[in-house]
């Protein structure tokens, strides 16, 4: 039995580090940390490395360096380690509701997000009619408070004539993104982290690489508006969701807010 035990606790502890590393991963994938902890990696292989063929003298030199390391580690990634304790302090598990909703047979019978997906969907057709550009970030769990502060605060209920206002032209708010919290346009022209991923095709300005910056940093969803083309893009998880037709993209959205 203790064999037993033992293993299943051991396949747990494998598992546990493997989330562990793949959000380290996700935080510092594409930015110039992961060539920090790369480099902070070899510095403890070597100090291994050291000890097992008991070279005193290097191996209490490199002992000493990472002991000063873990320091200079918290210094160094600050702000790596600020945004994993707001992605662990931001997902809801206390809510039950919430929690059972992340279980796959529950996806079928939730209930439908508060978000009135339609209304944006056919602000973002229009805006696209009229070759006018948007960014529009939809909150999920994570708290997207770190980016609200860069723009103006605000409490408008969604919907299809304001969104549009909002981004027209001239309009004073039309800069940055437009940031929806269940059904309520809670900050405009907020400017969000851009992604460093070098595969994004070249094609793709600031805007679309700002959608892909929040969505690859946080749960939330973005739809973005090209001022160029009037093409709509639905990006999560950092990448590009594609759809052929608007009933679909209302369809994935929908499914993805549950
Ligand atoms: N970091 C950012 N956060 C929020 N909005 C941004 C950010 N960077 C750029 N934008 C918005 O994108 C607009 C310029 O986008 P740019 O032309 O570089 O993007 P694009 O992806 O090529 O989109 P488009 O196809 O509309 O031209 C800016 O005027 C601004 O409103």
């Amino acid at each position: 039995m203790d064999f037993i035990n033992l293993r299943i606790l051991d396949i747990l502890d494998i598992v546990l580090v493997a989330f562990l590393l793949y959000y380290v991963y996700k935080l510092v994938k594409g930015t110039a940390a992961i060539n920090i902890f790369i480099g902070i990696v070899m510095i403890y292989l070597a100090w291994k490395l050291t000890q097992f063929l008991a070279m005193e003298m290097l191996s209490s030199v490199l002992g000493e360096f990472i002991g000063v390391g873990m320091f200079a580690l918290i210094v160094v990634f600050q702000q790596e380690i600020r945004k994993f304790l707001l992605m662990i302090g931001s997902t809801n598990f206390g809510k039950r509701r919430n929690f059972l909703r992340q279980l796959k047979f529950m996806r079928d019978t939730a209930e439908e997000s508060a978000t009135d997906i339609n209304a944006i969907v056919n602000a973002c057709e229009s805006m696209g009619e009229s070759y006018t550009g948007a960014l529009i970030v939809i909150k999920r769990n994570t708290s997207l408070d770190f980016v609200k502060t860069s723009g103006d605060k605000m409490n408008i209920a969604v919907n299809t004539p304001i969104i549009e206002s909002i981004f027209y032209k001239n309009s004073p708010l039309h800069d940055g993104a437009m940031i929806v919290e269940d059904n309520h346009i809670v900050a405009t022209r907020v400017i969000l982290p851009v992604t460093n991923e070098r595969d994004m095709p070249l094609r793709f300005g600031l805007r679309h690489r700002a959608a892909a910056g929040i969505t690859e940093k946080t749960d939330a969803i973005a739809l973005v508006v090209s001022e160029e083309t009037g093409q709509i893009s639905y990006l999560k998880n950092g990448g590009f969701i594609l759809f052929d037709s608007k009933e679909e993209l209302i369809q994935k959205i929908k499914k993805h807010l549950r």
